[in-house]
């Protein structure tokens, strides 16, 4: 797929201000490694260069363990991809680079940690049942997903859901994407929030975080609402119904958004989480690119929202998907969604080739 400039200045790499995922470490981001301590110059330095030397900056603690893409998850023992090329193609999301591989480096361990977890969870509940004088109701495993629009967070989810349900364990894997949670446009619109979809306020919170509370307290049956990418709303009537699962994957935006004051909210319930982390430039670009594919396939669609996007000049349609990302997209990645990367379980880091190059874990 090709490339897309991504801002009117066309820099790849634009200075971030400080809140943006890529920026060096702050004290306040504990998810960020503390930065390596500089090489010692090499050769002689010139006499009137010579200063006293700066007491080196001790290494600041992070609650994370960083790791490189070879050294995650006992590289060693890396069994085959389960998944064919071709099943892998079907989940992978427009314009992912997902292949088996990548399934094999980064998705296979993380569904070995996630069973390690599924497995103490259920070790620690015997024995809380001992010490509550009876066996203690299993409760699905709750795991959020989260990370900007485009970032490619469907794509992980889906292959979670497909690698955790083929295992030898047989779980039952429900995948819910937040989106069905969205308020339906009629209701955006009279609230002034089109311009304002994906944003915490966008979505009916407390239904979210009931619906995700009902699944863990262990409810035979909770539906979801549904929506619809191509009619870009939600759709009337239809509902998702999830059925006891043993494993309950919830994917979209704002999944590590803390409640307000008080409240509970979606994370309260989570029993891990990933957040999907790239450079903002990266994910504008796979934004854009994104449109434009779309523009030849989904939105060719008489029913598509974005129907008149496939009309009009390639130039006029990125102009509108730059501004959306400039106006709507980028702001709720920096001021919402990428705070929240710090409290995430495990961080995986694209680069700019969309894929996973690094993989920080936070310590037990
Ligand atoms: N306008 C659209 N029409 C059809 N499908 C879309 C549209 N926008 C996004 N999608 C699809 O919806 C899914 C979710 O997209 P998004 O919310 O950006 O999250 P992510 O890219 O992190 O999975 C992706 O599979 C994407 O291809
Ligand atoms: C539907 C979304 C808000 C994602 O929702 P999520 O499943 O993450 O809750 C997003 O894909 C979206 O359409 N954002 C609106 C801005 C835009 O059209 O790009």
């Amino acid at each position: 797929m090709r490339r897309v400039a991504t801002s009117p200045s066309e820099q790849p790499n634009p200075p971030e201000p400080s809140n943006r995922p890529e920026a060096p470490s702050r004290p306040e981001d504990p998810s960020r490694p503390a930065p390596p301590a500089r090489p010692a110059r090499s050769g002689r330095a010139h006499p009137r260069a010579a200063r006293p030397a700066r007491p080196q900056r001790a290494t600041r603690p992070t609650p994370y363990v960083d790791l490189s893409r070879a050294d995650w998850g006992r590289p060693r023992d890396r069994a085959a991809s389960p998944l064919t090329a071709e099943q892998v193609e079907r989940l992978r999301g427009l314009g992912d680079v997902i292949d088996v591989a990548e399934v094999r480096d980064v998705y296979l361990p993380l569904c070995d940690l996630l069973r390690l977890h599924i497995d103490a969870a259920r070790q620690l509940r015997a024995r809380v049942g001992g010490f509550l004088g009876g066996p203690q109701p299993a409760t699905p495993f709750v795991v959020g997903i989260a990370g900007s629009v485009a970032v490619g967070k469907s794509t992980v989810a889906r292959l979670l859901r497909a690698l955790l349900a083929q295992g030898p364990e047989g779980y039952r894997v429900a995948l819910v994407p937040t989106d069905g949670f969205l308020l339906p446009n009629a209701e955006l619109e009279r609230r002034g929030l089109m311009r304002r979809k994906g944003f915490p306020e966008s979505y009916d919170r407390r239904a979210l975080t009931r619906f995700v509370a009902e699944v863990k307290s262990g409810r035979a049956e909770v539906s979801a609402p549904v929506y619809s990418h191509l009619v870009y709303d939600i759709v009337p009537g239809e509902r998702e119904t999830v059925v006891r699962p043993d494993i309950l994957v919830l994917e979209g935006l704002n999944v590590l958004q803390p409640a307000p004051p008080g409240r509970i909210g979606v994370a309260d319930y989570f029993d891990f989480s990933v957040y999907v982390d790239a450079r903002v430039a990266d994910i504008e670009s796979w934004y854009l690119e994104r449109f434009l594919a779309l523009r030849a396939t989904a939105f060719q669609d008489p029913r598509s929202f974005f129907r008149r996007y496939a009309e009009i000049s390639e130039k006029e349609a990125l102009d509108f998907a730059r501004k959306t990302w400039r106006e709507v997209n980028e702001p709720n990645l920096v001021d919402n969604i990428a705070p929240t990367r710090g409290r995430a379980s495990l961080v995986l880091r694209k680069g700019s080739d969309h894929a996973v190059a690094g993989l920080r874990l936070r310590k037990l």
